[in-house]
């Protein structure tokens, strides 16, 4: 049902509000991370509205007048598609139709379809069919009826074009479909990881883009695929490593986000298990974005929703090869010096200090540190491992005279 086809680049506006607690810098920084999503989708931003309210219009998420500027605007440029940067009420998204006669597409709806074109395996796209499915079925009324059909695009793949006129029940049997088959993937899953024995078990998490398939592919030599758009990796990828001769597992999992639909998370459950069922979570931050705190606090929130917040956690701060700290002019008295005009080395005075050696700073691109960050790794898997196999301790070197 999911089709995977190339598209052209469909000319897309973004909307956005500012509301009261995020300043202007922190929703152009949201307005990026949009505009990249809608890349990975396959759209070319032509124009970002925002506007600031307290609190979205109900009925229509902007006010009136901004959006009959909206309105002016999709007409003038022949814009097919205009996605908001939050989730839209199925009325709000009727009442918006009706007014810009275009595709309108929010947050929630956007990253489900970079999923949607994204999933390699049967088992990904399962789970992202029923992410899809729940999504849909409060939407079924009158949904996209006045469009055409074969529109197609960023947001039509899926069930929602070719069930429009069947009703409810239909879908929601095809949701209680798709967990069945779920449910049993899940078992041979399942088995497939008790049959890895005891090995201690690694887990890279993060937010997406961060660099976790790079660096899986550094230290196992494995070819996870790794690309500069968001979500490359929606399947878990587990290899055995061995450093200094301890063998453990690794694996690689979908990168986490800001507002991560809880449809997603929620089907994406049992790809987490491998998260769930670690006994160490390598966190990978990439430094180099401005916003990289924020990133820290999604993903941590993601984990606690899938109870793995207490994990034994050693944080991988990656990219410090792209670090740029803002250029701060001392003689300027009226600008005060930020955490933006920090360098590494202030950043590392920071709370990162109270974390203390559980934080590296690593570089999985140009393979800087990463002796450091094997060491560090190997400590703690070592220390995990002696506690299950106490009798074999003897059998691995200290630290130090690892290499
Ligand atoms: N400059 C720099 N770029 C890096 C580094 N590590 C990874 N990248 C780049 O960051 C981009 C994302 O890398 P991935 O390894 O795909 O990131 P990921 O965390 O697996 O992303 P998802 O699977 O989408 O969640 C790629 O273009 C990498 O080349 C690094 O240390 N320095
Ligand atoms: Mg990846």
């Amino acid at each position: 049902m999911l089709e995977k086809k190339d598209i052209n680049l469909e000319k897309v506006v973004l909307i956005g509000v500012i509301t009261r607690e995020q300043d202007e810098d922190l929703s152009k920084e949201y307005l990026d991370e949009l505009e990249f999503l809608t890349y990975t989708a396959g759209g070319e931003v032509v124009k970002r509205f925002t506007q600031k309210l307290d609190m979205p219009n109900p009925k229509t998420f902007i006010g009136t007048g901004k959006m009959n500027d909206v309105q002016e605007f999709v007409k003038e440029n022949d814009i097919g598609t205009v996605i908001f940067d939050d989730e839209l009420s199925p009325a709000q998204e009727r009442n918006i139709s009706k007014i810009l006669n275009c595709k309108i597409l929010d947050r929630t709806n956007l990253i489900l379809d970079i999923f949607a074109q994204r999933a390699q395996t049967s088992y990904a796209r399962t789970q992202v069919e029923l992410a899809q499915c729940q999504y849909l079925l409060p939407r079924l009324k009158g949904m996209w009826t006045h469009l055409e059909r074969q529109k197609g695009g960023i947001g039509m793949r899926g069930p929602g074009e070719t069930e429009i006129e069947t009703d409810r029940r239909i879908v929601r049997d095809k949701i209680s479909l798709l967990k069945e088959k779920i449910k049993t993937i899940d078992k041979q899953m399942a088995v497939q990881r008790g049959n890895r024995g005891k090995l201690v078990r690694v887990a890279l998490v993060g937010y997406t883009n961060v660099g976790k398939s790079t660096l899986m592919n550094v230290i196992s030599k494995s070819e996870v695929f790794a690309e500069n758009k968001l979500f490359a990796t929606l399947d878990t990828t587990v290899r055995k490593v061995v450093i200094g001769n301890l063998p453990f597992l690794i694996s690689d999992t979908v990168g986490f986000i800001r507002k991560l639909p809880t449809q997603l998370v929620d089907s994406f459950k049992s790809t987490l298990d491998e998260v769930r069922e670690a006994d160490l979570l390598l966190h990978v931050v990439d430094i180099s974005h401005s916003n990289f705190e924020e990133h820290i606090e999604s993903v941590n929130q993601v984990l606690e929703e899938i109870d793995s917040k207490g994990k034994p956690t050693i944080m991988v701060f990656n990219k410090i090869d792209a670090y740029e700290a803002a250029p701060f002019d001392e003689e300027d008295l009226i600008i005060e010096r930020t955490k933006a005009n920090y360098s590494i080395d202030e950043w590392k005075q920071t709370w990162m200090s109270k974390i203390g050696d559980n934080a590296l700073f690593i570089s999985a691109l140009n393979r800087e540190n990463l002796d450091d960050f094997k060491k560090r790794v190997y400590k703690e898997v070592r220390e995990i491992h002696v506690t299950r196999f106490p009798y074999n301790e003897f059998l691995y070197p200290d630290v130090e005279d690892i290499e």
